[in-house]
């Protein structure tokens, strides 16, 4: 691992949200380094999505920071923002808008003046460099979800956000998102991604954090949890064709028992 590993460009303390009376995220902390790709994985309802919502500042916490490459996300909101790229489930742009007008529509909010060599670069490095004149709207899902990572990676962020970003992809859109994630680790920032995929866990993240009932459970690399783990009576016991996966680890921590 190299120094620059160790930079810490994300670092969630002690961070709290509830609605209501109800407390959803119950003092979690975790940091992401430079050039990390970073898993956040739990059950239905165990407080992903409103861990991310408090990261990109769209939800007031009740309690603990945030700080985006040591900006702090309700303070200092501009300079966090600058820095932090975000793609969401329900991502979604105005369907009648070309691919090609919805780049420079965000490239302008951004302040990025793009050539019209650029924007065909851009494009052409989602291979959709003959699609410039489709609409939004009549792009596959996949074609869609890599439009919406080069609109979060516009303004070359130091970290990406994106909430189960392979949910509904084919396994070549899926392997090629994955290559997208680790051309962004590759520059030296940093990817925190949702996922219910143990599959995806293990391919591209570096190190994951296991949240349940609002609270982190476990954390570091993929494999490390599994060596940790792999003799634990209830990983054990929910083993399948007698190798111990990330799967068991994961389920034998939070449980067999299926969330509302
Ligand atoms: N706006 C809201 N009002 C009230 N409760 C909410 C709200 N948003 C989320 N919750 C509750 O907070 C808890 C955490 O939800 P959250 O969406 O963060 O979970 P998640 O881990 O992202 O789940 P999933 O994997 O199903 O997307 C759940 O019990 C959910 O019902």
């Amino acid at each position: 691992m190299n120094q620059d590993q160790f930079i810490p460009i994300l670092e969630v303390d002690q961070l709290q949200v509830s609605y209501g009376p109800f407390q959803a995220v119950k003092q979690i902390s975790f940091a992401v380094h430079a050039g990390e790709i970073f898993g956040l994985l739990g059950p239905n309802g165990a407080g992903k999505t409103s861990t991310l919502s408090a990261i990109e500042g769209l939800l007031a916490p009740q309690g603990g920071s945030v700080r985006v490459a040591g900006f702090d996300v309700r303070k200092q909101s501009l300079h966090a923002r600058a820095n932090m790229g975000v793609q969401l489930q329900a991502t979604s742009f105005q369907p009648e808008l070309t691919i090609t007008e919805i780049i420079r529509l965000f490239a302008g909010i951004y302040g990025i003046a793009l050539s019209d060599e650029a924007v065909q670069e851009k494009l052409e490095s989602i291979h959709l460099g003959d699609a410039a004149g489709k609409k939004y709207g009549q792009l596959s899902g996949g074609q869609q979800q890599r439009v919406s990572l080069v609109i979060a990676t516009i303004h070359d962020p130091q970290l990406v956000l994106l909430d189960e970003p392979t949910t509904g992809l084919d396994p070549q859109s899926r392997r090629q998102l994955w290559e997208r994630m680790e051309a962004i680790r590759e520059k030296g920032c940093s990817v925190l991604l949702t996922t219910h995929s143990m599959e995806e866990a293990e391919a591209v993240c570096d190190r994951i954090a296991i949240i349940d009932h609002g609270r982190v459970i476990a954390i570091d690399a993929p494999a490390a949890l599994i060596a940790q783990h792999q003799h634990d009576p209830e990983v054990i016991s929910v083993t399948r064709k007698g190798k111990v996966t990330l799967e068991d680890v994961f389920i034998g921590l939070t449980g067999r028992a299926v969330r509302s």
